[in-house]
């Protein structure tokens, strides 16, 4: 067996540099372009992925990274899983991924702690696993005629099944494997990677046995290619001595987020992820060579954390940022470029281990250490090493609990001050977000419109978006969040502390992209943000106007987060901020005030051990930053893409007076668990994910259905979740459903 290459990476970017596979999938999927067409920018990123991977000096590239859309559903074709009402679709893949008129797509969900989504395996019966091991051949055949050769990536059969609750199938799944490792052996193929992370959480005792046979297995056939086995997003713990006796012959560990293991792994090679995958700062030299001479194996290879798929591409496309943040940061590329300069540096020499922290940057070729702006920077420019931000204001104490009065209280006071009528009707906060609003904020950032301009074209669309809820009835109106282009950027873009990109996309699902804000320094909020807007839109009417904000948690979820001080400690910094928001809102007149907490449970660590304290400072993140509030003004809270079942004492604990949570799809089950709440509850009656309008018949069902579990007092009626991404059209006649069904139920209950 050939040895493993010296560096490598788990995965790489895909979308393309400037989004082009999103473009490609936009074009195909409105009929303005063909799948060959689509076909062609998939080659053509690829290619460009692997050329530039190999001009860094990286010497184990890896393939069948790309996907047109998931990586999972690419696992689900491979097998064979493909449900049989996609089999006739005019193209199953897209059919399965989003559906098609009349076919419902598989369910998404959130990847592990990431705020990537997969489609989730659709196992059953009457799935009948059989091998297409095109896509993972076509793409080790299209390197080789650009003359790379390459270690395909495929998702692992343990994760594969737990991902799709079917572990039971595994002997079945494992025959798909071993042909699979046949036909790649066959074509020459020197290594297969397997991707494992479900390993690094808690796993059953028969969850570890079906890791041993599978690689025991798998490990026994005579032709196929050296396995290596990646795990990532924490540490194997009980898995890795599960693993290292079977007979793969590489294991990936990820070095960042855990210790480097006390296991003796001679024999094995481990590939060692001491370069973040999950976050955009650079790698501290020192700490990375310090772990690699402490690993004890036959050989040790340097690659990432995880697949850098979430990251943005490259620093080099952000000229605007400023100098002293610029030279803290690696993208995709400055990442390859560090575990390329890592592979060169002797580390495995004896002694090594004990001057590991010693090692300057200047040491290592390829960190950059002649960079002007680096050497300019504040300390030696290596993100961790040197605590280079440390905080300059004092760091918040722990939170006041208690600092409103009991929900008792509180509700009797909002009753008198807002007199709503029973079963209100409201909207989660943003209205559709018209190509015309994009058009001015980009205007305005090329200099051909005018601030005052485009503020006075928000205040425009506010006007809008209340007359309408008017119109159409609603009892709580939104301002419509038109100012917004995203609701953590908004913020990061008004707050100290964070920097915003132009090009820094994320893949969050298909074609979806994010640009994640990056949280570098201490965050504070220099003058107020959203109570302008908000009072604008109040005064514009006589209906209660609820005020928006997003919660610290989320804030800090979806951005790149300082690594030089515990999230726990920036949280409570972006709560403060959020506060101020919350004051400023209640002194403008403000008396129902909104605070989202969407990824809440997304950033749940993965090992039991770890939840109960996340739990514990997102819940008193989210309570500093609302409980500042007097008794008489409501606060709400929105959760959704939730899991909810996992997290229901924290969102207990966030005390909010109304909690409206994403329900149309989990249905009965979610409500029955936070009916025990006691406070008000407002489950989506209608999932805004799909342009479909409900009638008022079926909505009149869901509130009757509400309406049985807990007091008529307390229950709301509202969608799953904001509406920026529907057209005006479906949101009016939705909403007119909705009003006309809890009109229908308000008059039947005689109130
Ligand atoms: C992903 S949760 C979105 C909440 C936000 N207030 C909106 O309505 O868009
Ligand atoms: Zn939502």
């Amino acid at each position: 067996m050939s040895s493993f290459p010296t560096s490598t990476v788990l995965g790489y970017p895909r979308i393309g540099p400037d989004r082009e596979l999103k473009r490609a999938l936009e074009a195909y999927w409105d009929g303005r372009s063909t799948r060959a067409e689509l076909e062609r920018v998939g080659a053509e990123l690829r290619a460009r992925t692997w050329r530039r991977l190999a001009e860094l000096g990286l010497e184990g590239l890896p393939s069948n990274t790309f996907s047109v859309y998931d990586q999972v559903l690419d696992t689900s074709v491979l097998l064979g899983a493909v449900p049989s009402r996609y089999r006739d679709a005019a193209d199953p893949y897209f059919a399965m991924a989003r559906g098609t008129e009349g076919r419902a797509p598989l369910r998404m969900t959130k990847w592990f702690d990431t705020n990537y989504h997969y489609l989730v395996p659709e196992i059953g019966p009457e799935t009948e696993f059989r091998l297409d091991a095109g896509k993972p051949l076509g793409e080790v055949r299209e390197a080789r005629a650009l003359g790379y050769e390459t270690r395909p990536v495929v998702l692992g059969p343990v994760t594969y099944l737990l991902l799709g609750s079917a572990l039971d199938r595994l002997d079945e799944v494992l025959g798909c494997y071993a042909e699979l490792l046949s036909a790649l052996a066959a074509e020459g193929v020197a290594w297969v990677q397997l991707d494992e992370p479900a390993l690094v959480g808690d796993r059953t005792a028969s969850e570890l046995a079906a890791v041993r046979t599978a690689y025991e297995r798998l490990g026994s056939m005579g032709a196929r290619p050296g396995l290596f086995v990646a795990s990532y997003f924490g540490s194997l713990g009980e898995a890795l001595p599960v693993l290292a006796g079977t007979p793969v012959e590489a294991i990936g560990l990820d070095l960042v987020r855990g210790p480097v293991p006390e296991t003796d792994l001679t024999g094995k090679t481990v590939v060692a992820g001491v370069v973040s995958g999950r976050d955009v700062w650079r790698t501290s030299p020192g700490r990375a060579l310090a772990a690699l001479a402490a690993v004890r194996a036959s050989r040790v290879v340097v690659s990432t954390s995880c697949s850098l798929q979430h990251v943005p591409y490259s620093v080099a496309a952000e000229p605007e940022l400023e100098p002293g943040v610029r030279a803290r940061l690696a993208f995709a590329e400055e990442k390859v470029a560090e575990v390329v300069a890592l592979a060169g540096a002797d580390f495995l020499s004896p002694g090594f281990e004990n001057a590991g922290y010693e090692v300057t940057g200047s040491e290592v070729a390829g960190f950059g250490g002649t960079d002007s702006e680096v050497a300019g920077f504040e300390g030696d420019g290596f993100g961790g090493d040197v605590p280079v931000g440390r905080p300059s204001v004092a760091l918040p104490g722990p939170v006041v609990a208690g600092e409103r009065s009991p929900y008792a209280v509180r509700a009797a006071a909002q009753a008198e001050h807002l007199s709503l009528p029973p079963l209100p009707v409201t909207t989660i906060g943003s209205f559709p977000q018209t190509g015309e609003l994009r058009a001015a904020r980009a205007a305005v950032a090329s200099g051909t419109l005018s601030q005052a301009g485009y503020e006075h074209r928000v205040e425009a669309e506010i006007e809008r978006v209340i007359r309408l809820q008017e119109r159409l009835g609603l009892d709580v109106l939104v301002h419509g969040e038109p100012e917004r282009n995203d609701m953590v950027q908004y913020f990061a873009e008004h707050l100290d502390g964070f920097a915003v990109t132009r090009l820094g996309w994320v893949q969050s699902y298909g074609s979806r992209c994010t640009r994640p804000p990056i949280l570098y320094g201490d965050v504070s909020r220099p003058s107020p943000i959203t109570a302008r807007w908000a009072a604008h839109a109040q005064s514009l009417t006589d209906k209660p106007v609820k005020g928006m904000l997003t919660g610290p948690v989320t804030i800090v979820a979806w951005s790149f987060v300082r690594d030089d001080l515990p999230l726990r400690d920036v949280v409570l910094q972006v709560a403060d901020a959020v506060r101020q928001e919350v004051r400023d809102l209640e002194a403008a007149g403000v008396s129902i005030i909104q605070v989202d907490e969407p990824a809440l449970r997304e950033l749940l660590p993965l090992r039991r051990a770890a939840q109960a304290d996340y739990l514990e400072w997102a819940v008193a993140a989210y309570r500093r930053a609302t409980s500042g509030a007097g008794d008489r003004t409501q606060i709400h809270t929105h959760l959704c893409y939730s899991d909810a079942d996992q997290i229901l004492d924290a969102i207990d604990g966030l005390d909010a007076d109304v909690t409206t949570i994403e329900s149309a799809r989990s249905g009965a089950r979610i409500l029955g668990a936070v009916s025990a709440f006691g406070r008000g509850l407002g489950p989506g009656v209608y999932d805004i994910h799909s342009p479909r309008v409900p009638s008022a018949e079926e909505v009149e069902s869901l509130v009757r259905r509400t309406v049985a579990a807990l007091p008529v007092e307390r229950v709301w009626v509202n969608p799953d979740c904001g509406l920026k991404t529907r057209t005006y059209e479906q949101v009016e006649a939705s909403l007119a459903n909705v009003v006309t069904a809890a009109r229908r139920l308000r008059d039947e209950l005689g109130a």
